[in-house]
C-alpha cells in the first residue's frame, strides 16, 4: 500500500491518521508540492485533479481523502481501531450523517480559516481579516450544533471514536493553533471532545511527521 501526499496537507493527514489507527503497513511517498510535483503527468495518473493525497493498493487507485479512509476502514475492519459502526442500518446511517456534516457543514468554513490563519502566515502572505471573521461566525454556528450533540454523546456518531471524529482532526489541529481556538474553547463539550481526539496515539504519529516539515 502506498500513500502519496504531503504531511502539511489536511487531506493527507486525514488518511495518515486512518492508516495509523488501523495499524497497517504502508509506504509514504512524499510529494514535493513546492516543486509542483502534484501537477506532473505521473501524479495526474494517480489523481487527475492534481491534488494530494493519492492512494494505491495493487491495481486499486484512489483519491479523495474521505473515500480513501472509508475503504481502509472497511478493508481492514479486523485490524486496529474499529472506525465504523458495525450493527444495524440505523447506526451506520448516524455515522454517515456525521461524516456528511463534517464534509459539508464543518469543513468549508474550517478550511477557509486554516488557509487564512495558518497557511497564509506560514507562506508570508497577509490574512484577510474580513474573510476570517466571516468564516469564524459560520464555524461558530456549526459548533453550536456540535455542542448540543456532544452534550448527549461522547463522540459524534456514538459513544466511541469513529471515522466521523477522525475526519475532523487535521482542521481542528490547525485551528487550535490559531485565533479560532476560542471557538472550540468556549464550548465545554466541544473542548472536551477536541482534547480527547487530538490525544490519540495515531494523531501524535501524524503530528510527528508534520514537525519534520516545519
Ligand atoms: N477533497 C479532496 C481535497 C484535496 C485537496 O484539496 N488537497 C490539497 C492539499 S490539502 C491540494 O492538493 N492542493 C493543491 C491544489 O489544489 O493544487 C480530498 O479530501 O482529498
Amino acid at each position: 500500500m502506498k500513500l502519496h501526499g504531503n504531511p502539511l496537507s489536511t487531506a493527507t493527514q486525514r488518511v495518515l491518521a486512518c492508516l495509523y489507527e488501523k495499524d497497517v503497513e504502508f509506504q509514504f511517498v512524499d510529494v514535493d508540492m513546492g516543486a509542483g510535483e502534484h501537477k506532473s503527468e505521473k501524479f495526474l495518473s494517480l489523481n487527475p485533479f492534481g491534488q494530494v493525497p493519492a492512494f494505491e493498493e495493487g491495481d486499486l487507485k484512489l483519491f479523495e481523502s474521505r473515500a480513501t479512509t472509508q475503504y481502509i476502514a472497511q478493508e481492514f475492519s479486523d485490524k486496529g481501531t474499529q472506525l465504523l459502526l458495525p450493527g444495524s442500518n440505523k447506526t451506520m446511517a448516524v455515522l454517515q450523517l456525521w461524516k456528511e456534516v463534517e464534509a459539508h457543514q464543518f469543513d468549508p468554513p474550517a478550511t477557509k480559516l486554516v488557509y487564512e490563519l495558518r497557511y497564509k502566515p506560514f507562506f508570508g502572505l497577509t490574512t484577510d481579516t474580513a474573510v476570517a471573521e466571516e468564516n469564524e461566525a459560520k464555524l461558530g454556528k456549526v459548533l453550536d450544533v456540535y455542542e448540543g450533540r456532544l452534550a448527549q454523546s461522547k463522540y459524534l456518531a456514538c459513544e466511541h471514536f469513529s471515522l466521523a471524529d477522525l475526519h475532523h482532526l487535521p482542521t481542528v489541529q490547525y485551528l487550535m493553533g490559531s485565533s479560532a481556538k476560542k471557538l472550540f474553547d468556549s464550548r465545554p463539550h466541544v473542548s472536551a471532545w477536541v482534547a480527547v481526539i487530538t490525544a490519540r496515539p495515531s494523531w501524535t504519529k501524524v503530528q510527528d511527521m508534520v514537525k519534520q516539515k516545519v
